[in-house]
């Protein structure tokens, strides 16, 4: 916090510097400073704003975003907690009326934060108008005692991050000012008549927001994971690759190449990605406080393909890295084991991904119906019912290539809605039939996103101008990239008839000779993601390679060597051996 105050940050921006990665197991403080201060920056009107941002910009309210229930994450309209307006004392009444309706997971909540937005079914003159946030003090500002009608407490052990206090709260018909209600885009008036907003999904906004900043965090935590196992897969000699010479470098097989190479290229199409999405919610924002929701919902599916194909990529390529270390990759100090469950968790939160990879296909059928119609659809789905361009380039090109991947989404969606009509008529209810489609419904969301990573790979890279070298280099690392999820998604493309069986081997081929040819970068290209040793905090990947030294000093730290002898010896295992048990 000091180093954010040094250099001016202000606190809506901490969540994209790297102040997260100073606790290796979970940061209390990161849903304060990104999902709580992005909601007062996005839900919150300008007089709100006034009094409260400076607040939080001084840590002494210190937030977090309150959401799910014990009951209820995904499906944000069944939440339970009820704002119940009085319009006698111009007072919000919140409750939980059920053991479901708890709160139950936000960052911080048990112990951490003292304030909270908190997502609650809005009820005014006798009607509901669903989820809406509110501005809820949670603990007294200067004892942090929780306040009389707040129930608050920490969830317990989790599978990691569990230097961060996620919680669960309660409350007991506890009241909050009607100026509390977050107030942007929707209101409640003093005689409780509802104001509604432009567009009935902006108080999601802050889901949308993280949901971005999300893809930027899989990129760094995967680039942190492959600096970890390329740099020790350049230390490490094991076994002989040609009986009788010199043990080598673990980098030198091919298989190795094969586990970390296009992991590392996907760091850049994840990155690559995550930036092009930035710029468009950028975008969006600037539209929306001019009155402009247009564009809100290519938004909402590109950052839910994004964010669902980004936390998939990064924990699996985490786990193979780690698994690329052997044993040493076991060991907690090696760092990759927390790289682990701090990424996994990405898969779930914001919006569980199956859930989210649903909203995706869900606006593919749309437009592709309304294209089949001839009605107006957004750009990046006009290629849905639009001509096929495979000709036009030269064959296995990368830009052939990309037209591939679009061929073949295209017509995995032209697929997927025929089988949808099919059993549409068979069941005669859209959502039954819908159910029964939903695993071909995500194949078809999950390749159009791998489209669109692939082609803001390849666009970006084409745009570099600074350096011929550079260019060249992750030139190789996007057509690795490309023929890499090619040869994993053979089926779709021989579906679609766009590569034939001679076209994947003669590209399975190239792939072989481009990790050749990427081994003499892979040191060079984890390098230039330029991390400081104290941020990976590994043994095995500090930029200097001494590797066996780190675990060894490591070792001496555990506090089992502090005596010969453990205590465990005289309490438990002295009496087990005398027993004759
Ligand atoms: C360029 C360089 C920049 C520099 C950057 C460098 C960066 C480097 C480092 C970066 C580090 C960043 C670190 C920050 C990380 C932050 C981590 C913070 C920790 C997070 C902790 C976790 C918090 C949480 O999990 S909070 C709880 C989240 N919960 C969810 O996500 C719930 C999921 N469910 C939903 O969102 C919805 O209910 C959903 C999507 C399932 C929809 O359900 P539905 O049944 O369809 O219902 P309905 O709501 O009625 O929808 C109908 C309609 O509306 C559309 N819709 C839905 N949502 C939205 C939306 N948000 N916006 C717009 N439209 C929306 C939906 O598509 C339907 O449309 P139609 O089909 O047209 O009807
Ligand atoms: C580490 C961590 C931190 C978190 N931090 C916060 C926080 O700060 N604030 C906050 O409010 N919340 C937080 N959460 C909660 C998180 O947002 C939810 O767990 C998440 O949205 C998933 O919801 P759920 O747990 O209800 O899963 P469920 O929705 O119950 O998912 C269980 C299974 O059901 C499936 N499923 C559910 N609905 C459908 C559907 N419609 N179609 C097909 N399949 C479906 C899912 O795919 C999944 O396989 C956090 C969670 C974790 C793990």
């Amino acid at each position: 916090m000091r180093k954010l105050a040094e250099h001016n940050i202000p606190l809506r921006e901490a969540s994209i510097t790297q102040v997260h990665s100073v606790l290796r197991d979970g940061n209390p403080l990161i849903v304060h400073t990104s999902m709580f201060a992005n909601a007062l920056a996005s839900l919150a009107n300008p007089k709100q704003q006034q009094q409260w941002v400076p607040l939080a910009e001084k840590n002494r309210i210190i937030g977090t975003y309150a959401q799910t229930e014990i009951g209820h994450g995904t499906f944000v309209r069944g939440l339970e907690t009820t704002a119940i307006f009085d319009p006698e004392t111009k007072e919000f009444v919140l409750h939980s009326p059920t053991i479901t309706s708890t709160k139950w997971w936000p960052g911080g909540l048990g112990k951490t934060a003292n304030a909270a937005i908190v997502m609650a079914q809005l009820y005014t003159q006798g009607k509901c108008y669903g989820p809406h946030p509110f501005f809820v003090q949670l603990r007294d500002f200067d004892t942090h005692h929780s306040l009389p009608g707040v129930i608050l407490g920490e969830i317990g052990p989790r599978l990691g991050i569990n230097s961060q206090d996620n919680g669960y709260l309660r409350f007991d018909h506890y009241r909050i000012p009607r100026t509390n209600m977050l107030m942007r885009h929707s209101q409640v008036l003093e005689d409780g008549s509802y104001v509604k907003p432009i567009h009935n999904k902006l108080s999601y906004g802050t889901m949308v927001w993280t949901r971005v900043a999300i893809v930027h965090s899989c990129s760094k935590k995967l680039a942190c994971a492959v600096t970890i196992a390329t740099r020790y897969s350049a230390v490490r000699h094991q076994s002989e690759l040609v009986p009788g010479k010199p043990e080598p470098q673990i980098l030198e097989y091919q298989t190795q190449q094969y586990k970390l190479l296009p992991h590392i290229a996907s760091v850049f199409a994840i990155l690559f990605s995550a930036s092009s999405v930035l710029r468009m919610q950028r975008n969006v924002a600037a539209s929306i406080s001019k009155g402009n929701v247009e564009l809100l919902p290519e938004l909402h599916i590109l950052s839910c393909a994004m964010k669902a194909l980004s936390s998939q990529d990064s924990t699996q390529g985490i786990e193979t890295c780690r698994l690329a270390c052997g044993g040493h990759g076991y060991i907690a100090s090696s760092g990759l084991p927390s790289l682990y469950t701090s990424t996994t968790c990405t898969i779930t939160y914001e919006g569980e991904n199956t859930v989210l990879l649903l909203q995706v296909a869900r606006y593919l059928i749309k437009s592709y119906r309304a294209g089949l119609e001839g009605l107006p659809v957004l750009p990046s789905v006009m290629y849905l019912t639009a001509p096929s361009a495979m000709h036009q380039s030269p064959p296995l090109s990368n830009q052939a290539l990309i037209e591939a991947f679009r061929i073949s989404s295209a017509n995995l969606v032209k697929e997927t809605e025929s089988r949808l009509c099919r059993q549409f008529n068979l069941e005669q209810n859209f959502h039954y039939a819908w159910n029964r489609c939903s695993v071909a419904l995500v194949h078809c969301a999950e390749l159009h996103s791998r489209y669109y990573m692939c082609e803001k790979f390849l666009s970006t890279v084409e745009s570099i101008r600074a350096s011929d070298r550079v260019r060249s280099v992750l030139q190789d690392l996007c057509r690795l990239y490309l023929i890499h999820h090619i040869t994993l998604n053979q089926g779709h493309f021989l579906r679609s008839g766009t590569l034939s069986g001679v076209d994947l081997s003669t590209l399975e081929e190239e792939m072989y000779e481009l990790l050749a040819k990427l081994r003499p970068q892979a040191v060079p290209l984890v390098d230039a993601f330029d991390f400081r040793d104290e941020l990976l905090g590994s043994t095995l990947g500090a930029w200097d390679g001494r590797v066996y030294e780190r675990l060894y000093e490591e070792a001496q730290k555990s506090p089992l060597n502090k005596t010969d002898v453990s205590k465990a010896y005289h309490k438990y295992l002295q009496p087990l051996m005398k027993s004759n048990l």
